[in-house]
């Protein structure tokens, strides 16, 4: 059994202590709450981020960071990717000797356009760690937490730091598959939250299966376009990272990103839906990163340009599927693959 530590205690953060503490490995997860922490260790219970749910009582919080470093050979980031850099930093601070990093994050930094494996490169010191995994998937936090059964990818240049991921997660309801196309795995995670906000505002407009099929479908094609650019296996995106996620972030109830799709869909303003959610919603920060991201690499990626106009720029969401429907006619596959 290892000793494994986690920062972030919202919903992912705690559902992959869950896993780890579930597999008898001494899982310490840190939290910035002190609330939080004591709810965690004499409760057994994390109620804000995941109601009704009874943790393992071998899983330790703390709000200690330096206490979680050393406690531990691999350290598992799951904060959002605006808090990525601040964590690594501290992480960097306290690191004396090289760790394994994980991280469960799916997002891109707008402007910077970097992916959570690079921020992390930049702010954690090359001998300060071994390896950087990234486990990804279609993996709702609520569903992993009931013991559903839950596929997922750990990605990573160094293939053995994969497999010791994989190893420490598997289980009877949790599989772990390995990949080696870092780049493809963190595009798809990242980039499936945005087309999923598009899912939800089609349902808030009551468009109904036709219209979230075509989202998903025409999603993937822009997705796998873009990632093709950026140096990531084409067929990556077919796999649990790519479609997998797809799939389930666009039609899962538990998905932040739908969800607040869906409330923008029905009228409600970009500000009131952020305020009303109390947790993350990946997909608005990574729009405007994937924008950036197509005009840099001159790819047409037409349903994150409308998402981009929606949230970004005042269009009404009926206006930008008007604009979308009206575009010039195409062929299909040769779309995705030429241009
Ligand atoms: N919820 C899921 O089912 C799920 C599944 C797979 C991946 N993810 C990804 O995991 C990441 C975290 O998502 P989540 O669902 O746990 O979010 P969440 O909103 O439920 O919780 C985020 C947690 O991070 C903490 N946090 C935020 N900024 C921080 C900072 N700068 N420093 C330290 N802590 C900070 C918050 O206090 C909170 O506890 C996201 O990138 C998300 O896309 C989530
Ligand atoms: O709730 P969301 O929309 O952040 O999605 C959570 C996970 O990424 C689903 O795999």
């Amino acid at each position: 059994m290892e000793k494994v530590s986690v920062f972030g205690a919202g919903s992912w953060g705690t559902a992959i202590a869950f896993v780890l503490s579930d597999n008898g490995h001494n899982c310490m997860l840190w939290t910035r709450k002190p609330d939080q922490c004591r709810e965690i260790n004499e409760q057994h219970t994390n109620e804000m981020y995941l109601p009704k749910i009874e943790l393992p009582t071998n899983l330790h919080a703390v709000t200690d960071v330096r206490e979680a470093v050393t406690h531990s050979d691999v350290l598992i980031i799951a904060v959002p990717t605006k808090g990525i850099r601040e964590i690594c930093g501290q992480l960097n601070r306290l690191i004396n000797e090289p760790k394994l990093i994980v991280h469960v994050s799916k997002g891109i930094e707008p402007d910077s356009l970097k992916r959570i494996s690079e921020m992390i490169e930049d702010e954690i010191d090359p001998e300060k760690r071994k390896a950087i995994v990234a486990l990804s998937g279609p993996s709702h936090a609520e569903e992993v937490v009931l013991r559903h059964p839950t596929t997922i990818t750990a990605a990573s240049l160094d293939a053995e730091a994969a497999i010791k991921v994989q190893d420490l997660f598997m289980n009877n309801y949790f599989r772990v598959y390995t990949h080696d196309d870092l780049i493809g795995v963190e595009i798809g995670g990242a980039l499936k939250n945005v087309i999923a906000l598009a899912a939800g505002i089609s349902d808030g407009l009551s468009y109904g299966d036709n219209a979230k099929a075509a989202l998903i479908t025409r999603g993937l094609a822009e997705i796998t376009r873009l990632g093709m650019k950026m140096g990531a296996n084409p067929l990556t995106f077919s796999g649990l990272t790519g479609l997998g996620d797809l799939i389930v972030t666009c039609t899962s109830i538990h998905s932040r990103n739908y969800k607040a799709g869906n409330l923008l869909g029905q009228g409600k303003t970009l500000d009131e839906v952020i305020s009303g959610m109390g947790m993350v919603i990946e997909g608005i920060r990574t729009t405007k990163a994937a924008h950036q991201l197509a005009v840099r690499h001159g790819v047409s990626m037409p349903l994150t340009e409308a998402l981009y106009t929606v949230l970004f720029e005042g269009e009404t969401p009926k206006q930008a599927v008007d604009q979308l429907m009206g575009r010039t006619k195409k062929q299909e596959i040769e779309d995705i693959f030429y241009k």
